[in-house]
C-alpha cells in the first residue's frame, strides 16, 4: 500500500509553514482573509485538492481568488468534479488542515487519509487558476507547490475567471480532454449566436438599443469579455468593457458588490446616459448586475433578483409554447427583495423556494427542480437542468408530434440552456443570456426594469466580538440565539409597512449583516439602523455604535 511520501512534504511545507496562532475556517466561498499571512493556507489546499482528485479518481480545480473582496485579500476554493462547489463535508477537514501547526501537518493528512478511505496509489490530477491580484501568483505557486508535494499532474491556466475554471473543470470530467479557455469561448459564442438565429429565424424584434457598456471591476473578467466579444464578433454584440486594470484598482468603487450594496454606478467616468444598458462584474466575475438612468436621471439596479425573474419568466414562455411540461422553480435567499419574490411567485405563477446565503445552498435547491434558476440578490446565480429534462426538450425540438412552433421554442430553449453556464454563477454567460432575451423580446433596459418594483431595501453590518453567538433558522430568515433578539426584531418590523428584516453572521467578513426592506427609502433606512442596535445591544456590539434613527 502507498504511504506519504514525508520528506518533499515537509520540506516544502517549510517554505510555506503557518505562522504562529494564524487560525481560519472554509467558509461560505472558501477561505478569504488578508493575502499576507495565508500562504501556507494555499500550499496545504494544493495537498487537500491532491487528496480529493485520489478519492473523487477525478481532477479537481483550485481557484486562488477573493472575488469582491478589496485588493489586498485573497482567498482559496476547490472545486469538486462535476464543476461545483467543494462538497460540504469536506469544509472541516479543509479548516482542520490549515489551522494545524507544521509539526502535526502529517498526522493531519493521515488522519484524512483514513478517516476517508483515500487509495494513495491513485492517481491525481489539479487543475489551478488565479484571479488579477497582485498576491496570486505567489499564491498558485504554492497551491501548485502543495499538489507536485503529493505527486499529482497539475495544470496551471493562470489567469482565469472563477467560472471558467469550474466549465473547464466539469468539462475534462466529463471526458472532453480538449477543453481549454479557448474553448470557452468557442462554447459560448457558439451557444449565443446559435440562439441569435433561433431568435431569428420567427420573431419580428425590435432593436433594444445598440451596445452595453460592462464595468469589469478592474479585474479579470475585462481580458476576457474582450476575447469571448471578439469570439461572438462586433457585428453581433457590441460591449464597451469598462474599469478594464489598466488604471484603477480592483474592485475599489466598482464591481457588482459596490454597484449592488451602495445602489449607485461605479464612481470613475461611466458619464451614464438613460435607457442605456450598463453591467458590473465582480473581481472574479462570477457576478452580474446591470443599471441605467431613467428619464429623470435617477439610478436603477437590475439586480441578481430581476435576472432571475428574466430567466424563468422566459423560460416559463418557452416551455408553454413547446407544450412541455416539466418543474421549474426559482431560488432565492433571504436577501431577494420581496418583491420579485411576489412577481414570480404570485404574478407569474412559479414556484420559488429560500435557500441560506452561499451559491453552494442554492444550487443544491435549484438541482431538485427539473429546472432551477438560482441567482443570490448580488448577481452570483445560474440555471441548473437535469439530464432527463434536457433530453425530453430536446426530443421535443424534433418530434413528428409537435407543431412547427412548439418544435421552434423547444429548439429555442435548448438554444438556452446552452448560453448558461450550468456549474456555477458566471458573468459572461449571464450577460450572453440577458442580451439575447432582451433582443428576442425585442425589450429595452427600462422594460425589463418594469416588470416589478422593487421594495426600497437597505443593508448594513455591525460588529460584534464573536459573531457564532449569532444563530438562525428558517434559511437565515429567524434567529434562535440570542434569545432575546429575535423578538425584538419582530417588534420593530411591525411598525413598519411592508416591512421584513433579518440579520444573520457573515461567512465571509468578520461581522453580522442586516438586512431591512420597507414602503419607503427613509422607512427602511430607519429600520435597519434599529436593527443594527439591538443586534449591537443584545449580541455583544464592539466598537461604534450604530446611530439610532426615531
Ligand atoms: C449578503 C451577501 O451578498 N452575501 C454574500 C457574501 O456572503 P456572506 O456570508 O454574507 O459574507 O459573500 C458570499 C461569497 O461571495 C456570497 O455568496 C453572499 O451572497
Ligand atoms: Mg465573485
Amino acid at each position: 500500500m502507498a504511504t506519504l511520501n514525508e520528506i518533499p512534504i515537509l520540506k516544502l511545507a517549510e517554505v510555506h509553514a503557518k505562522p504562529k496562532g494564524h487560525q481560519m475556517s472554509y467558509g461560505t466561498a472558501g477561505f478569504r482573509g488578508n493575502a499576507s499571512g495565508m500562504d501556507h493556507v494555499f500550499f496545504r489546499m494544493g495537498m487537500l485538492a491532491v487528496l480529493r482528485s485520489k478519492l473523487m479518481k477525478a481532477t479537481i480545480g483550485v481557484m486562488v481568488t477573493a472575488s469582491h473582496n478589496p485588493e489586498h485579500d485573497n482567498g482559496v476554493k476547490l472545486i469538486d468534479p462535476h464543476g461545483e462547489m467543494l462538497t460540504q463535508s469536506w469544509e472541516e477537514l479543509a479548516t482542520s488542515l490549515a489551522n494545524v501547526t507544521n509539526d502535526e501537518l502529517i498526522k493531519e493528512m493521515k488522519k484524512i487519509v483514513d478517516s476517508q478511505n483515500i487509495q494513495l496509489s491513485n492517481e491525481a490530477s489539479v487543475f489551478i487558476a488565479r484571479d488579477t491580484r497582485p498576491s496570486s501568483l505567489a499564491l498558485s505557486q504554492a497551491v501548485l507547490d502543495g499538489a507536485t508535494a503529493l505527486g499529482a499532474t497539475c495544470t496551471n491556466y493562470g489567469l482565469l475567471t472563477t467560472p471558467q475554471l469550474h466549465h473547464i473543470v466539469a468539462c475534462y470530467n466529463g471526458g472532453n480532454h480538449n477543453v481549454n479557455e479557448e474553448q470557452y469561448y468557442q462554447h459560448y459564442a457558439n451557444a449565443f449566436k446559435a440562439l441569435l438565429n433561433e431568435n431569428l429565424s420567427y420573431l419580428t424584434k425590435k432593436p433594444v438599443g445598440s451596445s452595453v457598456t460592462v464595468d469589469c471591476a478592474n479585474g479579470v473578467g475585462a481580458p476576457k469579455l474582450v476575447k469571448l466579444a471578439e469570439h461572438i464578433g462586433v457585428n453581433i454584440i457590441d460591449i464597451v468593457v469598462h474599469n478594464n486594470g489598466q488604471s484603477g484598482k480592483l474592485n475599489e468603487n466598482c464591481g457588482a458588490d459596490y454597484v449592488k450594496v451602495q445602489q449607485r454606478a461605479p464612481v470613475e467616468g461611466l458619464n451614464m446616459e438613460p435607457d442605456h444598458r450598463y453591467a458590473s462584474f465582480d473581481g472574479d466575475a462570477d457576478r452580474l448586475v446591470y443599471y441605467t438612468l431613467d428619464s429623470d436621471c435617477n439610478f436603477v439596479l437590475l439586480d441578481g433578483d430581476k435576472i432571475a425573474a428574466l430567466f424563468a419568466v422566459y423560460i416559463k414562455e418557452l416551455l408553454n409554447k413547446a407544450d412541455i411540461n416539466v418543474r421549474l422553480g426559482v431560488v432565492q435567499t433571504a436577501y431577494a427583495n420581496g418583491s420579485s419574490t411576489n412577481y414570480i411567485s404570485t404574478e407569474e405563477n412559479i414556484e420559488v423556494a429560500c435557500a441560506q446565503t452561499g451559491v453552494k445552498h442554492l444550487h443544491k435547491v435549484a438541482t431538485a427542480f427539473d429546472i432551477g434558476v438560482y441567482f443570490e440578490a448580488n448577481g452570483h446565480g445560474t440555471v441548473t437542468v437535469k439530464d432527463d429534462c434536457l433530453n425530453k426538450i430536446r426530443s421535443a425540438a424534433t418530434s413528428e408530434e409537435k407543431l412547427q412552433e412548439q418544435k421552434l421554442a423547444a429548439n429555442k430553449l435548448t438554444a438556452f440552456l446552452d448560453v448558461v453556464n450550468q456549474t456555477v454563477g458566471d458573468a459572461m454567460s449571464d450577460l450572453l443570456a440577458v442580451e439575447a432575451i432582451l433582443q428576442d423580446k425585442g425589450w429595452s433596459i427600462r422594460d425589463w426594469s418594469c416588470i416589478y418594483t422593487e421594495l426600497p431595501n437597505r443593508q448594513a453590518k455591525v460588529k460584534v466580538a464573536d459573531r457564532t453567538v449569532i444563530e438562525t433558522t428558517d434559511a437565515e430568515r429567524k434567529v434562535t440565539k440570542p434569545p432575546a433578539l429575535q423578538p425584538a426584531i419582530d417588534k420593530v418590523v411591525a411598525e413598519y409597512p411592508c416591512g421584513r428584516s433579518f440579520v444573520r453572521p457573515s461567512g465571509t467578513e468578520d461581522v453580522v449583516r442586516v438586512y431591512a426592506e420597507s414602503d419607503t427609502q427613509e422607512n427602511t433606512d430607519k429600520l435597519a439602523k434599529r436593527v443594527s442596535l439591538l443586534v449591537y445591544e443584545l449580541a455583544g456590539g464592539v466598537g461604534e455604535k450604530p446611530q439610532p434613527a426615531f
